[in-house]
């Protein structure tokens, strides 16, 4: 049986009179692309936000390696494996791509300016260590060519991807990606699916992905998960989930009459 990483439990999450998410049960299974679809308003990202801490949830639990993380602060559930990237690119646009990604690491930066003096030899082994690792994730996303270029300047398609980087640098154990191909055009999209597949594959990471894009769901992940109101109205195989009747009425069926 494959391993469970990530296990949610009753999770709600309200604001003010908004039920955002109403009794989420959700388990992550380590290895495994799963993907989380359903209208606007749904409650995705609200979803996410719960997982890396950004929102703490109203009632409910979260397991993060049979480790009760519900509580913990943003920085605390990175530092155990969780990265993420944003809906909107949230990168230092006036910083370079390089430093950029260097800045995923802070994780993992153990010393500090004055540990860094004293242990002069130690810093300087875990700079060599940083840098070889960046060096591996410019190469795995094929961006070597604007390392130095200020994130700003960036098409959108390639901020995406220098935030894929950023959150790749942590070296997590899961990646929420918020809708990784949007704005994208049809070029970009194909890359960064091949990218998430070998993100999964060859390094081994569990991806959670909220995607609009039903041909890109059905084509990248595992398992699908459905949100309609706050609420998980399905889960299942893609295959499985295309044809429930009710995820149609909720969702796909106004997906599929765009594609029309
Ligand atoms: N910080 C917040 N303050 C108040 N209400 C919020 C906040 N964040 C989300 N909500 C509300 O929670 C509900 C779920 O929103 P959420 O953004 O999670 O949905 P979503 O499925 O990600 O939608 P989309 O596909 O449009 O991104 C909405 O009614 C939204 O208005």
């Amino acid at each position: 049986m494959q391993q469970e990483l990530l296990v949610v439990e009753n999770l709600s999450l309200h604001f003010g009179g908004v039920a955002a998410l109403t009794n989420i049960d959700l388990t992550v299974r380590k290895g495994e692309i799963l993907a989380i679809i359903g209208p606007n308003g749904a409650g995705k990202t609200s979803f996410l936000n719960c997982i890396s801490g950004l929102y703490r949830p109203s009632s409910g639990r979260i397991f993060f390696e049979g480790r009760d993380i519900t509580r913990l602060p943003p920085h605390r559930r990175a530092a155990l494996g969780i990265a993420r990237t944003f809906q909107n690119i949230e990168l230092f646009k006036h910083m370079t791509v390089l430093d950029n990604i260097m800045l995923g690491r802070h994780v993992h930066l153990r010393s500090g300016i004055l540990a860094g003096g004293i242990y002069w030899g130690l810093a300087q082994k875990e700079e060599v260590r940083h840098r070889r690792r960046v060096e591996e994730i410019i190469d795995f996303l094929e961006i070597e060519f604007i390392r130095n270029k200020v994130v700003g300047s960036l098409s959108y398609g390639l901020q995406k991807r220098v935030e894929l980087a950023r959150a790749l640098a942590l070296e997590p154990k899961l990646l929420l990606l918020d809708e990784p191909m949007a704005g994208m055009n049809v070029e970009e999209k194909e890359d960064m699916a091949r990218f998430i597949l070998d993100i999964a594959e060859e390094w081994g990471v569990t991806l959670v992905l909220i995607e609009h894009d039903m041909g890109v769901v059905m084509d990248l992940s595992d398992r699908v998960v459905v949100f309609d109101f706050g609420r998980k109205i399905a889960e299942g195989l893609p295959e499985e989930i295309k044809q429930n009747p009710r995820v149609v009425e909720a969702y796909l069926g106004g997906q599929l009459a765009e594609e029309d």
